[in-house]
């Protein structure tokens, strides 16, 4: 069976990558699978360097094409915070409540019409011997004043999402991965990834 690694020790992230891979008939590892892989330090200035730091990393460790995934929350009237910060925004350890909490506390009074935020994606594409490839996505949407839904992870449940009238955290996993940040990103990344996984398959 295809296989692809994704250099994540976040659960919600892995899920998510498991369901969109699964669809097309390729199993997924995380590092959740390698515990013996330390945690990759994020020492990056952008979501790209980041998401390198990790692919590489671990497609070195693993001797192993390997795809990294940084990401996070950018609200337009916070200047663009949490952004790189947005997994240890409320301090260590890094904690999704305090985090969302802090973000709903930071924007207490703001108006709606000046919540808007969008999440961003970096993927990075490590291969050995090659040079690594990044690609972006995004999705835009709104801060709301309280959670709402229960799916997903992270700052799910206080983004609105316009288009679909609802949390993040309220759509079903295949809703959320139609027009996520990291779907849209991954699919820059669709027909690489496929001739790859061809001639994996065929060696
Ligand atoms: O580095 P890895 O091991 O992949 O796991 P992490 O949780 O530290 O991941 P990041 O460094 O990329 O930080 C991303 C943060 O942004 C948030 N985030 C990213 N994607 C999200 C999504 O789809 N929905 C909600 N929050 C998201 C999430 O809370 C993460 O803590
Ligand atoms: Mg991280």
């Amino acid at each position: 069976m295809k296989e692809v690694i994704i250099a994540t020790k976040n659960p919600g992230k892995a899920r998510e990558f498991e369901h969109i891979f699964a669809s097309r008939g390729i199993m997924v590892r995380t590092l959740l699978d390698f515990p013996e892989i330390p945690e990759v330090e994020e020492t990056g200035t952008t979501f790209e360097e980041n998401a390198i730091l990790k692919a590489e990393a671990v497609s070195r460790a693993l001797n192993k094409m390997v795809i990294g995934d940084d990401s996070g929350l950018m609200v337009d009237a916070l200047e663009g915070r949490p952004g790189i910060f947005s997994a240890r925004y409320a301090g260590e350890p890094k904690n999704d409540e305090n985090n969302t909490d802090k973000v709903l506390q930071e924007l207490q009074g703001v108006p709606e019409e000046k919540r808007t935020a969008r999440f961003y994606c970096a993927l990075a594409m490590a291969i050995p011997g090659q040079e690594t490839r990044t690609v972006s996505g995004t999705c835009e949407g709104r801060i709301l004043e309280e959670r709402r839904g229960t799916n997903g992870f992270g700052y799910d449940p206080v983004f609105y999402v316009p288009e679909k009238g609802s949390a993040m955290a309220e759509l079903p996993s295949e809703e959320k991965n139609k027009i996520s940040h990291r779907a849209a990103a991954l699919k820059k990344l669709e027909s690489v990834l496929d001739a790859i996984l061809e001639r994996a398959e065929e060696s």
